[in-house]
């Protein structure tokens, strides 16, 4: 029985200070769903020394290498300290906005297992692709790209993937529940290949896009869907508390 597990990921949103009154606000949650919110890297610090109420620290991202030239951008070693337990890796805004391809995706997913962190490995297709009739190809792929050659490889604690479709990011379009339990299922058959039975029955899929208070107790429900990946609707704790009540409703 594989345990609901609801994140936020806040995007570009939210101060430290917002952050922090985030969670002033949040109400109890129930201890039945695993949380985590993955916060903007300035409010990491002021959020390490917040009460989080059991909800785990994720960051949005990071870079692969452990130190060098990289204006910008903050290594696992600088996250750390902050109790960050998850990355996210393979988010579709990084790949499309930023120009993340597969392998730099997979260079951060072993990056961070390496390190003993929790990866989310966050796969999805754009609508073309859907229409084309190529979203579990499409799916299965970025999979492969990481976990293809596992030569040397030893995986994080625990697997974690988000299918979240591109069309369903932030657009108010949500796949359906069937259409979503498909694509999760589909996921976890080709990670059975990949990693075998065992690893796949344990991996938790999530499924992210447009999911609301209003919509998730269905997809919540599916046997392959094991949680979400919030965007907008994870921004205001009571929108966050209800989705954690809901999906806790939902899975008995
Ligand atoms: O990481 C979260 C996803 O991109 C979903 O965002 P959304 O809930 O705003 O559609």
């Amino acid at each position: 029985m594989r345990k609901l597990l609801i994140m936020a990921n806040w995007k570009m949103n939210k101060t430290a200070g917002e952050a922090v009154a985030f969670f002033d606000s949040l109400p109890a949650l129930p201890a039945e769903v695993d949380t985590a919110v993955f916060a903007p890297l300035t409010a990491l610090d002021a959020l390490s020394k917040a009460p989080l109420a059991g909800v785990g620290l994720g960051a949005q991202n990071f870079h692969p290498a452990a130190a060098g030239a990289f204006t910008g951008e903050v290594s696992l070693a600088m996250l750390a300290p902050f109790g960050v337990r998850y990355v996210l890796t393979g988010h579709s805004e990084r790949r499309d906005l930023f120009k993340e391809s597969d392998a730099f995706v997979a260079e951060k997913y072993w990056a961070a297992a390496d390190y003993g962190m929790m990866p989310v490995l966050c796969v999805g297709e754009s609508m073309a692709i859907r229409e084309a009739g190529g979203a579990e190809a499409h799916t299965r792929a970025q999979l492969d790209a990481v976990f293809g050659d596992m030569t040397g490889r030893v995986l994080p604690k625990e697997v974690i993937i988000a299918y979240e479709p591109i069309w369903a990011i932030g657009t108010g379009l949500t796949a359906t529940a069937e259409d979503a339990e498909a694509m999760c299922a589909s996921l976890r058959a080709h990670l059975a290949d990949r990693l075998g039975k065992d690893v796949a029955a344990q991996a938790r899929i999530l499924y992210g896009g447009s999911v609301k208070p209003d919509n998730c107790a269905a997809l919540f429900a599916q046997e392959n869907i094991d949680g979400g990946l919030i965007g907008g609707a994870s921004l205001e704790p009571a929108s966050f508390a209800a989705l954690v009540e809901k999906g806790c409703a939902s899975c008995g």
